[in-house]
């Protein structure tokens, strides 16, 4: 965005600069013609001949050298020939142009240029002034010229068959340096430059400020979220532990009181682990751990519903749901583990790893503590163990 407010500053300086330059031209053409206007209103001017003002061989007139009273010699000067004598004072003190040109000079140094010629032709057509960029001598010029109305001053000398007072007669042109403009939009130029190049490095420094405070906030809110998840997560199951599964099932625990609908739980136990333990190696029972839990947490996708390592070889579940769906739910969870077919060489029940699993179900109200559903849950896991192991035990009262 720097870069294109930077070109676009440019292009309008280039562009409000030579309306200037040409507007400039358009004053001095102005200004010519007032003067010209003067001089043709008292016919004419005498001054005394001199190396700077030498008789004109162009000017046809009776009278158009004479001599004063007092023996000095004088010479008329028209409109045209004072404004060829201001254009080579204006070239020699500035460098800007001035051409009182036509399609029929009288004199060889008055004949049009090219450009020139092109602007007149335009006259012609009715084109009220003619404005480029156009070379002098190979150097650049902002060009201007408008046509100049014969009047009768000027007819006196141009008298052509077919042109009457009012008729194009031929222009001036008036041509400023583009060296001028150019010198002047070369300093604008420097300026943007630096302003914008300010610009752009504040901004760099302002982001690159806001990405190092970002990148910090980000290693701290890391570092935190790692601490979150170590004091939450089982690192052993990589399930939450029971620290969380406490806090969960309190926050469960007031929502469902508050709506009035029933929480479940579930506390699973692996049968037989101590012997696993003990005839497969400790290392063993943790991966068998891992197996298990990485099992039953595929069941767990809703955000209501979790299940947690509650301790030991015990995981306990929690779910927003009724008696008759934790029922079905404790089935399939017991299923997937047996079906899992992790061996278990020392179990008396099954050459498999199996789990025993005591369902409670409670509607919440603000007379129980959650703790009861967690005591009827255990009562039931415990009904679970001694009525056989690897199945589902429901609370009963
Ligand atoms: N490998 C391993 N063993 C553990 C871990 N936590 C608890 N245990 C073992 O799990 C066993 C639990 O045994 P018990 O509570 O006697 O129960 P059990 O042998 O599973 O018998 P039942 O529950 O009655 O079927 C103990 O031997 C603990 O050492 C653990 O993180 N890794």
């Amino acid at each position: 965005m720097i870069g294109i407010s930077f070109y676009q500053q440019v292009e309008d300086d280039k562009q409000y600069s030579q309306k200037i330059a040409y507007k400039q031209a358009e004053m001095f053409f102005d200004y010519l013609v007032l003067m010209r206007q003067w001089n043709s209103r008292h016919g004419g001017v005498y001054a005394p001949i001199s190396e700077h003002n030498p008789p004109n061989p162009y000017l046809n007139t009776p009278y158009r050298d004479i001599v004063s009273p007092d023996g000095k010699p004088l010479t008329l000067i028209n409109p045209t020939y004072m404004t060829r004598q201001l254009a080579e004072m204006q070239l020699r003190q500035s460098g800007i142009r001035f051409h009182v040109t036509s399609l029929t000079p009288l004199r060889p140094e008055s004949k049009a240029d090219e450009w020139e010629v092109q602007a007149l032709k335009a006259f012609e057509n009715g084109q009220p002034s003619y404005t480029e960029l156009a070379d002098i001598k190979g150097k650049p010029y902002y060009r201007y010229m408008a046509p100049l109305k014969l009047d009768a001053e000027c007819l006196k000398c141009h008298a052509v068959a077919d042109k009457r007072m009012g008729d194009v007669g031929g222009g001036i042109s008036v041509s400023i340096p583009a060296s001028d403009i150019d010198e002047f939009i070369g300093h604008r130029f420097e300026r943007l430059k630096k302003s914008h190049f300010f610009i752009a490095a504040t901004g760099v420094i302002a982001l690159l400020i806001a990405y190092w405070a970002q990148s910090k906030l980000t290693r701290r809110l890391t570092r935190a979220e790692n601490h979150l998840q170590l004091a939450y997560l089982d690192a052993l199951t990589l399930l939450p532990n029971r620290r969380y599964y406490d806090a969960f099932l309190r926050r469960e625990w007031k929502r469902a009181t508050r709506h009035r609908y029933p929480l479940s739980m579930i506390m699973i136990d692996i049968d037989y682990f101590k012997a696993y333990n003990d005839s497969m190696g400790h290392q063993e029972g943790d991966q068998c751990l891992r197996q298990v839990a990485r099992t039953l947490r595929r069941y767990f996708r809703r955000s209501g519903d979790l299940i947690a390592r509650y301790g030991g070889e015990e995981f306990c579940v929690v779910a927003a749901c009724d008696a008759s769906q934790i029922l079905q739910l404790a089935d399939i969870l017991r299923m997937a583990v047996e079906m899992m077919h992790l061996p278990h060489p020392s179990s008396p029940i099954s050459q498999y790893v199996t789990i025993s699993l005591g369902v409670a179900t409670l509607i919440p109200n603000e007379k129980i503590e959650c703790t009861e559903l967690l005591h009827q849950a255990d009562q039931a896991l415990y009904a679970a163990k001694h009525s056989g192991r690897n199945r589902v035990a429901k609370y009963q009262d």
